[in-house]
């Protein structure tokens, strides 16, 4: 109940705060209404003040938004714009990296496939490198197992090399005591060979006498080839036929057979054999017959003008039978028609180079034409032909018109320039035969000096070439007045020249030389040593039978060779007696030889010994031959020789055998000297070396045999000098003082060398 009372009384209390409270509340409460009140009225002033605020705020608002509006919308162009360009942009950009994706996709699948086949292809190598390594190191396993083993074979050998050098070394010692021994024999040898020397010396000195008798020998066997010749004939005749010419209809021939040396015409008026004529020449050329092999058949007679002989070449022939063709060439000549004249000169300058080292020759040359009895210069220039006069006698450097100009030349251009130049001044007459028909004779000389520069001699060759005017009949000419001169004044030549040659052909006493022009210019190129060659061309055309026949008949003439001829057979038979003759010689003289270089290889070989022992040596034969002076044409023959066998790897022989087959006059004229010379010069030099120690040993049965070699020399020399002693009259240079008849012409002793330049 306390508890309740106390209960009331805080209710009571309670109640009391609570009227408190609420009378201050109330209070309060208006307080605030006053209060509330006043500040409604100031909150609705405010709020009227606000909206009018407001109001201008809202317009302000609304005037910034119009503003803020329009610059949006400015911007939201740009913005636009610049969202389209940038589009643009973007889209270009997305498609270069669209590309650049792409192309790198590509490299990228490149790369990968090249990175693949890269490392595929390492992969390989590294396991080839490391089989080879592998291989290597088994090589290498081997190498050392191989060289363990040769060392030790190495080490063995040395050990016996040792032992073998040990033992050398003691033979050696033996050896030197032996030698000592020997040479004291040796010594003991030497002086008794050397007083067998002494003795072997004094047989060899009249050796060496037969030795020098037989150069001498040579230089006789020498002359009779020479004389061989000129019995074979220094004169030669060859016929050449021209062939029918393009566009000649009537193409029938009168020539029936041509053989190597003879030749059938016949004679269209007669029938049967009785209308057939042969005729015999030194050779007979047939119309397929080249320049070339017409130019081999005559080239030594060129090479022997720088040998100082005198040689004269002539073209005969009718009008047109192609004498021009011949000598010349045709117009406009190629290097296979080029005629005798251009293929001499080259020759004459081809060989005079190849001689150059030991003959220096001066080449001269002059061109002279006859026409009508007077010889006109062609090589004059200035257009005014004065007459010039022949020298017969004692004609200075062999020239015969001496005051025809004489030009030096160094090369057959300079004689085909002055060659042309002559050719210009050339006299041609037209007649109804030939346009080109020349009316005169033309002479080209070719004058050759040669010094020998080791022995100082001269000597002179000349070589003449001579185109003949055309041979036909003056009534065939159809010519009156001066071409009947003309013609007139060429027979005369002609027919004079025909009788020189023929009186030489025939070794006549009286040669006419005097008769004509053409025969005096050509005087000391006719006969003598003097070597002539007649082309005779004839025409085979039916139309000039008579004229053939004239030509074939002079030339016959000429040849001094007549079929069947008592004179021509008997000639033949001492030339082959002659021919035999040399043969024998010449075997004799081989057989001396022979003996000759045996004796002086013994010597040789003593002469060394001799030298040893400090005794004077004698001259030996190539010291002998060394300082005798040669006379020119051998000595041109030996170098020529040696020269030809160098060239031909040394075989002489080969060479004198291959020209003897293609025998002929000349070939056996040159050939026999160049066996001579070889003979002469090339053997007792050649054996000596590989031969000396075999002739020491047969040294005792070469001195047994001297005195029988000695006996055989003598017998040749013996026999030489009665063939010498044989001969009848000498033969003279000057043809016409010469003695008739063949057997003068034997003469060894007598005859004289080519007339030399003096
Ligand atoms: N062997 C040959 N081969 C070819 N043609 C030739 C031969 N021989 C001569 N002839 C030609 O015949 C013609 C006459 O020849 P060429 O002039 O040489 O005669 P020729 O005897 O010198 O005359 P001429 O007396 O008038 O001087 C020329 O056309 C020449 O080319």
């Amino acid at each position: 109940m306390k508890e309740q009372e106390d209960k009331n009384l805080e209710i009571s209390a309670l109640k009391q705060e609570l009227e408190t409270t609420k009378r201050t509340y109330e209070v309060q409460c208006s307080q605030l209404e006053t209060q509330a009140k006043d500040a409604k009225a100031e909150l609705t002033q405010k709020s009227q003040e606000y909206e009018q605020r407001l109001e201008e705020l809202r317009n302000k608002v609304e005037e910034i938004r119009e503003e803020e509006k329009k610059a949006d919308e400015k911007e939201i162009i740009r913005l636009m714009k610049e969202q389209e360009d940038k589009n643009l942009e973007i889209s270009s950009l997305k498609q270069d990296l669209e590309a650049t994706k792409k192309t790198n996709e590509v490299q990228c699948s490149q790369l990968e496939g090249e990175a693949k086949g890269a490392k595929a292809e390492l992969e390989q190598k590294s396991q080839e490198y490391e089989h080879q390594l592998e291989e290597l190191r088994n090589k290498v396993k081997e190498l050392e197992v191989s060289s363990d083993s040769k060392d030790q074979k190495w080490n063995m050998k040395m050990n016996q090399m040792q032992t073998v050098i040990k033992f050398q070394f003691s033979s050696l010692q033996k050896l030197k005591l032996s030698w000592e021994s020997i040479k004291h024999n040796v010594m003991k040898e030497q002086t008794v060979y050397a007083e067998d020397c002494d003795r072997l010396g004094v047989y060899l000195k009249p050796l060496l006498h037969a030795a020098e008798n037989y150069h001498a020998v040579l230089a006789e066997n020498r002359k009779m080839f020479n004389e061989i010749q000129e019995l074979k004939g220094n004169i030669r005749v060859f016929c050449r036929i021209r062939p029918f010419l393009s566009g000649k209809k009537d193409k029938q021939s009168i020539v029936e057979l041509i053989g190597e040396n003879d030749l059938v015409v016949a004679n269209p008026s007669k029938e049967g054999k009785d209308a057939l004529r042969s005729f015999k020449f030194n050779k007979v050329f047939g119309s397929a017959t080249t320049q070339a092999e017409v130019y081999s058949d005559i080239q030594s007679f060129i090479r022997s003008v720088l040998d100082g002989y005198n040689v004269c070449i002539f073209a005969y022939g009718q009008t047109g039978s192609g004498k021009t063709y011949t000598m010349t060439g045709p117009n406009g000549a190629t290097s296979e028609t080029i005629g005798v004249n251009y293929r001499a000169l080259n020759d004459l300058f081809k060989i005079a180079t190849s001689r150059e080292s030991f003959i220096d020759y001066e080449i001269g040359v002059q061109m002279v034409e006859i026409y009508n009895e007077q010889v006109r210069d062609l090589l004059i220039t200035d257009g005014s032909p004065k007459r010039l006069g022949i020298l017969t006698r004692s004609q200075p450097k062999g020239l015969a018109v001496p005051d025809a100009s004489l030009f030096p030349v160094k090369s057959p251009s300079d004689v085909i320039k002055l060659m042309d130049i002559g050719l210009k001044n050339r006299a041609i007459g037209a007649t109804a035969m030939n346009e080109r028909s020349s009316r005169s004779h033309s002479v080209l000389s070719i004058h050759i000096c040669g010094k020998d520069l080791k022995i100082g001699s001269t000597m002179v060759g000349n070589l003449h070439l001579v185109d003949l005017a055309g041979s036909e009949r003056v009534d065939r000419s159809e010519v009156i007045g001066d071409r009947l001169k003309e013609a007139q004044h060429i027979n005369k030549s002609l027919s004079a020249l025909g009788d020189v040659i023929f009186a030489l052909s025939q070794k006549s006493p009286h040669v006419p030389y005097r008769n004509s022009k053409l025969t005096q210019l050509l005087q000391t190129s006719l006969g003598g040593q003097a070597k002539t060659l007649m082309f005779v061309q004839i025409n085979s055309d039916i139309s000039s039978y008579s004229e053939t026949l004239s030509t074939l008949k002079f030339a016959e003439r000429v040849s001094g060779v007549e079929l069947g001829a008592a004179r021509s057979s008997k000639e033949s038979k001492e030339v082959r007696e002659l021919m035999e003759q040399v043969s024998s010689l010449k075997n004799a003289i081989s057989a001396k030889e022979e003996e000759i270089q045996r004796l002086q290889l013994l010597k040789g070989s003593v002469g060394s010994i001799v030298w040893r022992n400090q005794i004077p040596r004698s001259r030996s034969i190539k010291h002998y031959e060394a300082d005798n002076q040669q006379p020119m044409d051998d000595h041109i023959h030996q170098s020529e020789s040696l020269h030809q066998s160098e060239l031909n790897g040394g075989n002489i022989g080969k060479k004198v055998a291959a020209n003897a087959e293609t025998s002929g006059f000349t070939d056996s004229d040159f050939d026999g000297k160049s066996s001579d010379l070889s003979d002469s010069s090339v053997a007792p030099g050649t054996e000596t070396d590989g031969s000396e120690n075999s002739s020491l040993t047969e040294g005792k049965k070469s001195s047994d045999k001297r005195s029988k070699a000695i006996r055989k020399t003598v017998q040749v020399m013996r026999k030489l000098s009665r063939t010498s002693s044989t001969a009848t009259t000498p033969v003279k240079d000057d043809p016409v003082k010469k003695s008739p008849g063949i057997k003068k012409s034997v003469s060894i002793g007598n005859l004289k060398p080519p007339k030399l330049w003096k």
